[in-house]
């Protein structure tokens, strides 16, 4: 196969912003099919083949290899696969799509704003509740990950696909972890991010694959767009 595929967010916050990047360095990413088609193309780069896909799924595939270039979150590239990062190169951070993942606690546990007063919380918990501290989140890869650096191992998930951040009020969990932008989500549920609760700050990101085959071929393909956005990747 001598063309390469780049894939962009299909709906929600990231579509139209995506476009809009594009089009500021000149590449028009068309969908001739309309926003029910999935495939699409660049305007005079033919070898380029677009296709829409949702958020989460270009960063499983980019991970895989199945797609050479694409644009997700880096939040979702981190929590697809702990070999997510390795896996791929940032070519450029795109300045829209900004959140932090965090870690945030009832605003009553006013004597835990550090990951080690948690610690200390979740070691007690069992003792004192007859059961494990229960995470609330759908970013399970990342609080794993970042738990394990701060020494946390008595806690469990529980998975929440939305409104995360109702959970402790509603007794489903007792801290959450998840993406913030404006705070205001948090707060309106009573929650506070912890001091250095800050696990990833996140945006939409120019990614290429490293695990896609690069022919000398494809890799020119590559180059050449990468060079008309102005950005270079090290693969
Ligand atoms: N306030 C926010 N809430 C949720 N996601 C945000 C926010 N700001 C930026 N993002 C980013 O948008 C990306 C998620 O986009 P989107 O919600 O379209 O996800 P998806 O996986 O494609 O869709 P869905 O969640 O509906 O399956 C993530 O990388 C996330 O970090
Ligand atoms: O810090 P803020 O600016 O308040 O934004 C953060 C909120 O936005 C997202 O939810 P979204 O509304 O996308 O719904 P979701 O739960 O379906 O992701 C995210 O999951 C938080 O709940």
């Amino acid at each position: 196969m001598s063309g390469i595929t780049l894939a962009v967010p299909s709906k929600g916050r990231l579509e139209e912003l995506t476009r809009d990047w594009f089009a500021s360095k000149g590449l028009t990413i068309t969908r001739p099919g309309g926003a029910r088609s999935y495939l699409g193309a660049i305007d005079g780069m033919p070898e380029v083949t677009v296709r829409f896909f949702p958020a989460s799924e270009i960063a499983r595939e980019l991970i895989r290899g199945s797609i050479d270039v694409g644009v997700t979150g880096l939040d979702l590239i981190h929590e697809t696969s702990e070999t997510g990062p390795a896996s791929v190169s940032i070519a450029s951070r795109l300045g829209f799509g900004q959140a932090d993942c965090v870690v945030a606690v009832p605003e009553a546990w006013i004597d835990v704003t550090h990951m080690h007063d948690l610690a200390d919380v979740a070691s007690d918990f069992r003792a004192r509740h007859g059961r494990w501290l229960r995470i609330a989140t759908k970013y399970i890869t990342i609080t794993r990950q970042h738990f394990a650096r701060a020494g946390i191992a008595e806690y469990r998930t529980v998975e929440s696909l939305g409104a995360t951040e109702a959970a402790p009020a509603s007794g489903v969990a007792d801290i959450v972890v998840d993406i913030t932008t404006t705070g205001s989500t948090l707060a309106a549920n009573g929650l506070r991010v912890l001091e250095d609760g800050v696990m990833l700050k996140s945006e939409a990101c120019l990614i290429v694959s490293r695990t896609a085959g690069w022919s000398p071929e494809r890799r020119a393909i590559r180059d050449q767009m990468l060079s008309r956005l102005g950005v270079t990747a090290e693969v």
